[in-house]
């Protein structure tokens, strides 16, 4: 499904409901299986916290978790310490390209019985689950945070719990937070000081209930709207000043578009007012990954220039994102250069009209290009690809005065 997107009015109100976060769901997820006594509002319906609820429930045989990162990285550590449960772990075509070495690496030191059944280092995996008593693990921290998180998630349900040695710069570092802050939550003991990560051994919690907050990664789509527009007033509800999203960032860096955000109870409001912006913004993304590509095309959108580094995680995610950017970016006429972990945007007066965007099953890469609707007509390719994350999308869009419509 191709959209055309537009929209001439340059007054953005309304409010909005979005989803849970689907990082926080997908850690309670495994944290349920592991303690039945845990109930969970708000859960996101994201197709990535469908595909993981799923695939705790089947529990054996083949499992399919199509793209989501997430998933393939906790249900591995999941299902390796289940004793006497088999799976076979698979996703989609760019999962299989997705690298899982250090995790499985770092599982199997722990005496896990993992297989690769293809390509050595990518999924699909064949995994015997086994007891794990191991008390300490160390592994790289520099590739993905998911490989931390997913050892963190199991490590309190082992007999003597786990330490976590955590080697050279961590990366995506506030994921490891949202970990550790909701074990905290469920009732188990954890701690993360100098590079070392303690969980304690927990068999039984008090039953509690959470309740996830909604999708900071998400809301981006709606910073970049109240940014790119000439005055807007944005309520989305269900978000919180302290968040465990490091993603909840985006309030400062917005403030640096003019955008600012209102803490209410248990609401956020984005106000933009008529005004000044620089001519350009200098960020380093690497503890916010996931909002690269709404901050590159706020700037394309708003002939800013900008330079985003920490990106070295970006060549691993749902498409290589930075060759991504580079590719849909430059079909506006704007001029992009990318490293291994940066990107610099060169301010672009006359956008082209009528792009078609590609979206390389990325949902992020449609999701990010809607908002520069308000500058010039563009087509989002495969637009379907939003359900990853956020399958309202598309119609929380058209509330706020988007024009949405099938074209080819
Ligand atoms: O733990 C998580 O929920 C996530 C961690 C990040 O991945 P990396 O740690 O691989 O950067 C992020 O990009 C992803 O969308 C969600
Ligand atoms: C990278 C992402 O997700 P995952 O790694 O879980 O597929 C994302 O949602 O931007």
């Amino acid at each position: 499904m191709n959209l055309a997107v537009s929209n001439t009015n340059n007054n953005i109100q309304g409010n909005l409901k979005i989803t849970g976060s689907k990082s926080e769901s997908n850690r309670l997820l495994i944290l349920q299986a592991l303690y039945p006594g845990l109930k969970i509002e708000n859960l996101s319906n994201s197709d990535d916290s469908q595909v993981m609820a799923a695939a705790l429930q089947k529990g054996n045989g083949e499992i399919d978790i199509h793209h989501a990162g997430t998933a393939m990285r906790f249900l591995t550590a999941y299902f390796a310490s289940r004793e006497g449960v088999e799976v076979i772990l698979t996703g989609s075509k760019r999962m299989r390209e997705r690298p899982i070495r250090l995790l499985v690496d770092a599982l199997q030191r722990m005496g896990a019985d993992i297989e690769y059944t293809q390509d050595e280092g990518y999924p699909p995996l064949k995994i015997r689950g086994k007891k794990i008593s191991t008390k300490t693990v160390s592994l790289a921290a520099n590739v993905s945070s998911q490989y931390i998180s997913a050892l963190m998630l199991v490590a309190a349900s082992l007999p003597n719990g786990l330490e976590i040695i955590l080697n050279g710069q961590v990366t995506s570092e506030p994921y490891i937070l949202m970990t550790l802050g909701l074990l905290k939550q469920v009732g188990i003991d954890g701690e993360y000081v100098n590079g070392r990560i303690f969980i304690q051994p927990t068999k039984d919690i008090a039953a509690k209930t959470i309740a996830v907050e909604s999708d900071w990664s998400s809301a981006s789509y709606f910073y970049s709207l109240a940014a790119i527009s000439e005055t807007a007033e944005i309520k989305l509800s269900n978000f919180n000043k302290n968040s465990k999203q490091g993603d909840s960032c985006l309030s400062q860096i917005y403030e640096k578009f003019g955008v600012v955000t209102e803490f209410g109870k248990n609401s956020i409001t984005l106000k933009k007012e008529k005004g000044q912006k620089p001519n350009r913004i200098s960020e380093d993304l690497r503890n916010a990954p996931d909002i690269a590509q709404t901050i590159a095309v706020t700037c394309l959108a708003l002939n800013m220039g900008c330079e985003l580094k920490g990106l070295h995680t970006l060549k691993i995610k749902e498409t290589d994102r930075l060759e991504a950017l580079k590719a849909e970016i430059e079909k506006f006429g704007a001029e992009v250069k990318i490293s291994k972990d940066s990107l610099t945007l060169r301010p672009c007066r006359n956008l082209k009209e009528g792009v078609k965007i590609a979206t390389y099953n990325d949902h992020r890469m449609a999701m990010a290009f809607a908002p520069l609707g308000l500058r010039t007509k563009l087509i989002v390719e495969d637009a379907g690809v939003v359900s990853k994350s956020y399958p309202e999308f598309w119609s929380d869009f058209e509330k706020l005065g988007f024009q949405v419509s099938e074209t080819n």
